[in-house]
């Protein structure tokens, strides 16, 4: 395992209120790994902060093996991290190929922001062909040339994690990424992140609430509560962890149905 996203001692408060405190926590650069816990536990608190978009008080954050804890959000994303937001962000005007295209001409945009406007041929060819495979490994070849915004939610998010996986972000901050999907579109989603992740090579951070889909998509899980890691492993043994199941639960007691925490066929 490589280490892409390194979090040490990591604190951030909103004046009186502490969200997370003294957080320590690795994400392999390969890989999914996933943040939960309950309501208000510091989840976006804790991306926020790795992302720039909140000051931290206290600790580190290293983007592989680089201390980006000084810079602000729009470096931050130069050194390679990317993330998506709890609510879809697409430019609704544009296409399904538009929107993914830009993810990847930020690579361009960097050194030579003009390139927006006046991009080299190599650079257009290097862009079409990156979109046409980030499109076809998201099953979205079918619906390129539609309008973002007249598309489903389901529909939507997948253009939002193509277009973030067709960014130059090595590491992806994937913030609830199944909200608002139905149940249908979640198991779609759960295979196409799965095996655009493998096949593309990225390491990925994902807060979720759903289980059944953290189970199947992380190699390791921390469980943030009260702004504290109270544990890290894989999915099975949170599961089986008396501390996690209480701090969703308010038991200890396995077995309880209709729980947040329960994963189908677990
Ligand atoms: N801008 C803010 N100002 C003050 N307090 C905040 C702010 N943002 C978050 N908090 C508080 O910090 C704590 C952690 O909130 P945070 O949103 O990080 O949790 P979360 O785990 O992401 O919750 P959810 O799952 O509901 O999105 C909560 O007590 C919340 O009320």
């Amino acid at each position: 395992m490589s280490a892409g996203l390194v979090v040490r001692g990591l604190t951030v408060r909103y004046g009186g209120i502490t969200a997370v405190e003294d957080v320590d926590l690795g994400v392999p650069a390969d890989s999914i790994t996933g943040l939960i816990g309950p309501n208000g536990a510091g989840k976006s608190s804790l991306f926020n902060a790795c992302a720039g978009t909140v000051r931290a008080s206290a600790g580190t954050v290293e983007l592989f093996g680089r201390d980006i804890s000084r810079i602000g959000p729009a470096r931050r994303a130069q050194a390679g991290l990317g993330r998506t937001f709890q609510r879809v962000q697409l430019f609704r005007t544009l296409t399904v190929r538009e929107n993914v295209a830009l993810g990847h001409e930020t690579a361009y945009a960097r050194s030579r922001p003009w390139s927006l406007f006046h991009a080299l041929p190599s650079e257009r060819r290097k862009t079409a062909a990156v979109t046409a495979e980030v499109l076809e490994h998201c099953g979205l070849t079918g619906i390129a040339d539609k309008v973002a915004g007249g598309l489903s939610t389901g529909e939507q998010r997948m253009v939002e994690l193509a277009r973030a996986l067709a960014s130059p972000a090595r590491m992806l901050l994937l913030d609830e990424p199944s909200s608002g999907l139905s149940s249908d579109e979640r198991g779609r989603f759960t295979s196409i992140l799965t095996e655009a992740v493998e096949a593309m090579g990225r390491g990925v951070f994902v807060v979720e609430h759903d289980m059944d889909l953290v189970a199947a998509v992380c190699q390791r899980v921390y469980v943030l509560n009260f702004g504290h890691v109270i544990f890290s492993g894989s999915m099975a043994e949170a599961l089986r962890s008396d501390v996690v199941r209480q701090s969703y639960l308010g038991t200890t007691e396995a077995g309880a149905s209709d729980t947040e925490l329960e994963v189908t066929g677990a």
